[in-house]
């Protein structure tokens, strides 16, 4: 009998892909494992999870909502009911073990999973643990994480440090720089700059290059710019005079080759982002969104630059700031290289492989 495994988590892509890069790992050690993922209903695991070739339920979960605590009156009962929905996925599809990697589904799953007595796996990518994974932690099999000094949150015994998981398809990439080029309609000649602001985009990071888009043209830098999709229909028009050098696009699906173009990314400091950079080692400037908890997305960059791995513009100077920091960049090769070969010391490609062998122990 081929194994079964449900993969339950997502949100956002910092949750999805993780998921994703365990999923082809496992898929790889045993070609006939069947896995399904649980995802919330409307949100971009939907989406992203059959594109890359995987079957996904829906729960019908939300948040708790910090803004307006009214419109909260009806999440105890869509918790409970999330919970039944949850029991009779594992009844039907009796997975040998169960992996969540936060955000909404991972905690109605793996709750559920607990007290049917099948075996969880927690993969925790930031270095600050949220509420649901501490709850979960007591009584999972383990833990696997990307940062040192967990042990302040869960079980020290539970931990297995791995590393984040990057998909293989950025990990093990060959697109030449000329192919990537090409598929961004940009001069292989020019300087080109990759601007992400993470998986949905950045407020902070598009309303800083906006103003900055003539000066582009007149540097004769590329952009690369991805927006999210609140910002896109404004920054498509902001930029259509400058389209010879600005590119920009709500999400994009390859990221290996905007990871390749580039000559300097500037990014938000999401956990996933971070390990990527690392592994395909792009000299960059993190902006981090200061609103994450804890502000774990400032620690997350600290932890490189502080080895002088990348440098930082905090979310409210950006505006002021960004540009200056990014021409500059761009223009010190010296520095480029200094940071290139200190972030690629970092880089972690095989977390993928770790992590799938610890779910393989779960049931061996
Ligand atoms: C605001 C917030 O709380 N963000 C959190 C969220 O970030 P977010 O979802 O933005 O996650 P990350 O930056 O960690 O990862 C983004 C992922 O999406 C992919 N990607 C991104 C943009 C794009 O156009 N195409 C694409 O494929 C990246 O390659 C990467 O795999 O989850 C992370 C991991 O739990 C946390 O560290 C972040 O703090």
């Amino acid at each position: 009998m081929p194994h079964k495994v449900i993969i339950a988590g997502g949100g956002t892509g910092g949750h999805i892909f993780p998921a994703i890069a365990i999923a082809n790992a496992l898929r790889k050690a045993e070609q006939d494992i069947d896995i399904l993922f649980v995802g919330a209903t409307g949100k971009m695991e939907m989406e992203k999870v059959p594109q890359a070739g995987y079957k996904i339920e829906g729960l019908e979960i939300v948040g708790f909502n910090r803004s307006n605590i009214f419109k909260n009156i009806l999440l105890p009962f869509k918790l409970i009911r999330s919970l039944f929905k949850a029991k009779a996925i594992l009844k039907r599809f009796q997975p040998d073990a169960v992996v969540g990697v936060g955000g909404y589904a991972s905690f109605p799953i793996l709750k559920a999973a607990q007290r049917l007595g099948i075996p969880t796996l927690i993969q925790e990518q930031n270095s600050y643990a949220g509420k649901s994974n501490k709850i979960l932690a007591r009584n999972a099999a383990k833990i696997c994480v990307g940062y040192d000094g967990m042990e302040k949150f869960f079980p020290a015994d539970k931990i297995v440090y791995t590393g984040n998981p990057v998909r293989s398809n950025i990990s093990q990439s060959s697109v030449s720089k000329a192919d990537a080029m090409t598929h961004f309609g940009l001069d292989v000649n020019k300087p080109t700059v990759f601007a992400v602001g993470g998986s949905l985009g950045a407020k902070s990071i598009n309303e800083s290059l906006q103003p900055l888009l003539a000066e582009f043209v007149n540097r004769d830098v590329q952009l690369i710019w991805q927006t999210g999709k609140l910002y896109y229909d404004t920054a498509k028009a902001a930029s259509s005079q400058y389209a010879s050098h600005v590119k920009v696009f709500d999400f994009i699906n390859v990221m290996d080759f905007a990871y390749k173009a580039a000559d300097v990314v500037v990014s938000r400091a999401g956990a996933l982002a971070i390990a990527e950079l690392c592994v395909v080692k792009k000299p960059t400037i993190f902006v981090p969104y200061p609103f994450a908890a804890e502000d774990h997305q400032t620690a997350n960059a600290m932890s490189l630059v502080s080895k002088h791995a990348a440098l930082l513009v905090k979310d409210d100077a950006a505006r002021t700031t960004l540009g200056n920091e990014l021409f500059s960049l761009v223009n010190n090769k010296a520095l480029r290289e200094q940071l290139e070969t200190n972030i690629a010391a970092l880089g972690n490609t095989n977390a993928d492989v770790v992590i799938a062998k610890e779910v393989q122990k779960l049931w061996s």
